[in-house]
């Protein structure tokens, strides 16, 4: 028997909706997991295997790799201290590492259900989030990855014994590397009901065009250029846009003016192109007047992957945004890019079991 996990990749914010608005997105994270009592023993018995992007980079000992560091923190959590002997966890990766595609929120999003899978928990999609939320902070990817489809997001307000279980820092989350030696640290417990969703309607003739250039900007790194505080006419600016956007993706046929309107955002995007070289040109020349078909543009996440949406001439659309951001230059090297047609993933986090 094998169990199938499969986590879709997602789309943060788009636009106005800076760590609110979530879109799952048609290309899934997989874990293949299996119980092999003759296994050879391996640190904290788990044994990884990896396949697809981020191959030779992404470390494969349970307590280095995301996914099962985030399984560890489920286990800990319910006392046990490692995998069940034999475990074999096969990660099959088709989404870029570190580009706005929320790689590491279906990470963990898999890594949680891993935990609940194979100590059999049982955990509810509600409690695997909270879980996603003491290790992610943001709730918009990561609900979208759970839930799937185009999601609204918010977390709860908590009382002060809850804010500081949430607020301790991520190193006592998630297992610290010791070797693949178990530690005997018991984590603090989620707090229950931390992130809840909404699911919005998405016009079924909208497809998404991902424009992934060949850098990687890591989350971190962009969260850490916003700025603490912000001017009131900005607040403003994304709360008129904020308000329309999810009701505007919903109408068939879709309106072009009011879709690119809506997902302009003076929020996260100016600060962070100076990560992203080409942002601002792409956002600024690239519209439905110059190119009939595009609904609207964004960033991706945190970048520096950019989001077009979109009901004909994906092909024109894409190569016109290419060919702005192979003008540019990261860390000296001129940019190249790839670029994906994609749709909304409805089902969001499966788990399947089959016969090996
Ligand atoms: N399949 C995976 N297995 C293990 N770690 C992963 C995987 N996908 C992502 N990660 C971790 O998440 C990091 C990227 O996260 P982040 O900077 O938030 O970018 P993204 O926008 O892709 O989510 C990677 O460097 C890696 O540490
Ligand atoms: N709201 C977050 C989303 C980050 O998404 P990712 O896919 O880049 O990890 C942000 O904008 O920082």
């Amino acid at each position: 028997m094998k169990t199938i996990i499969r986590v879709p990749c997602s789309s943060a914010n788009i636009g106005p909706g800076f760590d609110v608005i979530g879109l799952a997105l048609s290309i899934y994270l997989e874990l293949h997991v299996s119980l092999d009592a003759n296994a050879a023993s391996s640190p904290l018995n788990c044994t990884i295997t990896y396949e697809g992007l981020g191959a030779g980079e992404v470390p494969l000992i349970a307590d280095q790799n995301l996914i099962t560091q985030s399984a560890l923190y489920v286990l800990r959590c319910h006392g046990r201290h490692a995998f069940p002997a034999g475990t074999l966890v096969h990660i099959i990766n088709p989404i870029p590492l570190g580009r706005g595609l929320g790689s590491s929120g279906a990470a963990v999003v898999a890594g949680v259900i891993l935990g609940s899978v194979v100590g059999a928990f049982n955990l509810s999609k509600e409690r695997i989030l909270d879980y996603v939320l003491m290790i992610e902070r943001h709730p918009d990817n990561v609900a979208a990855a759970l839930y799937g489809g185009f999601v609204g997001t918010y977390l709860r307000e908590l009382d002060p014994a809850d804010m500081v279980r949430v607020e301790i820092p991520l190193s006592e989350v998630l297992p610290a590397p010791a070797g693949g030696v178990d530690t005997g640290l018991r984590p603090p417990e989620p707090p229950v009901g931390i992130g809840h969703y909404i699911k919005f309607k998405w016009a079924a003739e909208i497809r998404c065009i991902a424009i992934i250039p060949d850098f990687e900007v890591k989350t971190a790194d962009a969260r850490g250029v916003l700025p603490e505080s912000y001017p009131r006419s900005h607040v403003t600016y994304n709360l008129q846009r904020i308000t329309l956007l999810p009701v505007a993706l919903s109408q068939s046929p879709p309106d072009p003016e009011l879709i690119y309107e809506a997902m302009r955002d003076k929020i996260h995007q100016p600060y962070r192109k100076v990560l992203i070289p080409g942002l601002s040109e792409v956002i600024e020349s690239i519209s439905p007047k110059s190119h009939p078909g595009l609904l609207g543009i964004c960033l991706s996440g945190a970048g520096p992957t950019i989001l077009a949406l979109a009901t004909e001439n994906f092909d024109h659309i894409a190569t016109s945004i290419v060919k702005v951001l192979v003008q540019q230059k990261f860390d000296g090297k001129p940019v190249t890019c790839q670029w994906k047609l994609l749709q909304p993933a409805e089902d969001g986090a499966t788990i399947t079991v089959v016969e090996s």
